[in-house]
């Protein structure tokens, strides 16, 4: 492992044991003259919800561009069930098991719930027959709560049903690990609760979780394990009490958000 004093490995907890489904090794992204990902390195374990969390800036959006294969890195390696994809585009990645949703949601507005869906199950398995994904797809309508919505036009759905989508279609692609780009933006504490409830039903399907997430009683209530970025670095690892606490984390946080949610 490549992490040094100032890119601490978050101490694995959950299914330690077990190889990790996602390994990321000293992981740099250089924009020009800024290096926006510095030598960033974690492990994501079976069934593991870990969540990456930073102030604005840190390098947590470019991190997940660099997962998922938005972008090659400018250094490190990140590997998939043990298979190394450093190198591979973000469609292999997807056919090795990554699943990813988006902040942004963006479904077919023309194509109905169920169709939408079904997009995300053919093409995450070529050669899947059209009946095949379409059961697959509502299979997962069911288990994301959106089955009443099926023949909806996905246009017709409120903020929460649109999540529910994304969830739906990103798991549609049959992935082992889901990243989730701040998914719970915008919704109401109560949807933020369904919403919480959704990605652990994720995780009890046998799904890794990796999030980013700027809501911390989200992140205290869903994660297993806390990657904390600040300035492209990893500055602390560990269950969410653990880094809390870290006078790194409450610096970087000025005092912020993270100490306020230790309260309740
Ligand atoms: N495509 C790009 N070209 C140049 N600089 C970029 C690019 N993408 C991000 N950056 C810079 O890299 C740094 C990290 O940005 P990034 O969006 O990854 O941070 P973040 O932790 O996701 O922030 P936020 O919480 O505000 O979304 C920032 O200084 C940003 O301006």
């Amino acid at each position: 492992m490549t992490a040094g004093p100032l890119a601490p490995r978050a101490a694995p907890l959950a299914n330690a044991g077990s190889p990790a489904v996602l390994r990321a090794q000293g992981l740099s992204k250089r924009f020009g003259g800024l290096l926006a990902v510095s030598n960033v390195s974690f492990d994501l374990f079976p069934s593991e919800i870990l969540a990456i969390i930073g102030p604005n800036g840190a390098g947590k959006t470019t991190l997940l561009n660099l997962l998922s294969g938005v972008y090659r890195p400018s250094a490190g390696r990140l590997e998939i069930g043990g298979q190394d994809v450093t190198n591979l585009s973000m469609e292999k990645r997807c056919h090795l098991g990554l699943g990813r949703a988006f902040q942004i949601v963006r479904p077919f507005p023309e194509m109905t719930v169920l169709e939408n869906v079904t997009v995300g199950a053919l093409f995450g398995k070529p050669g899947t027959k059209l009946a095949e994904a379409r059961e697959r797809a509502y299979t997962l309508l069911e288990r994301t709560g959106l089955a009443p919505h099926a023949e909806k036009s996905a246009h017709d759905l409120n903020l929460l049903q649109d999540k529910r989508l994304e969830v739906a279609r990103a798991l549609a692609t049959n992935p082992t690990v889901l990243l989730l780009d701040e998914v719970m933006a915008g919704l109401r504490p109560g949807e933020a609760t369904e919403a919480v409830e959704l990605v652990r039903g994720v995780r009890e399907s046998g799904v890794s979780v990796l999030f980013i997430e700027h809501i911390m009683p989200v992140v205290r209530d869903l994660a297993d394990r806390v990657v904390v970025m600040d300035a492209g670095t990893v500055i602390a690892g560990g269950t969410y009490q653990e880094v809390v606490r870290e006078p790194r984390v409450v610096e970087a946080y000025l005092g912020g958000e993270v100490t306020d949610a230790t309260d309740d």
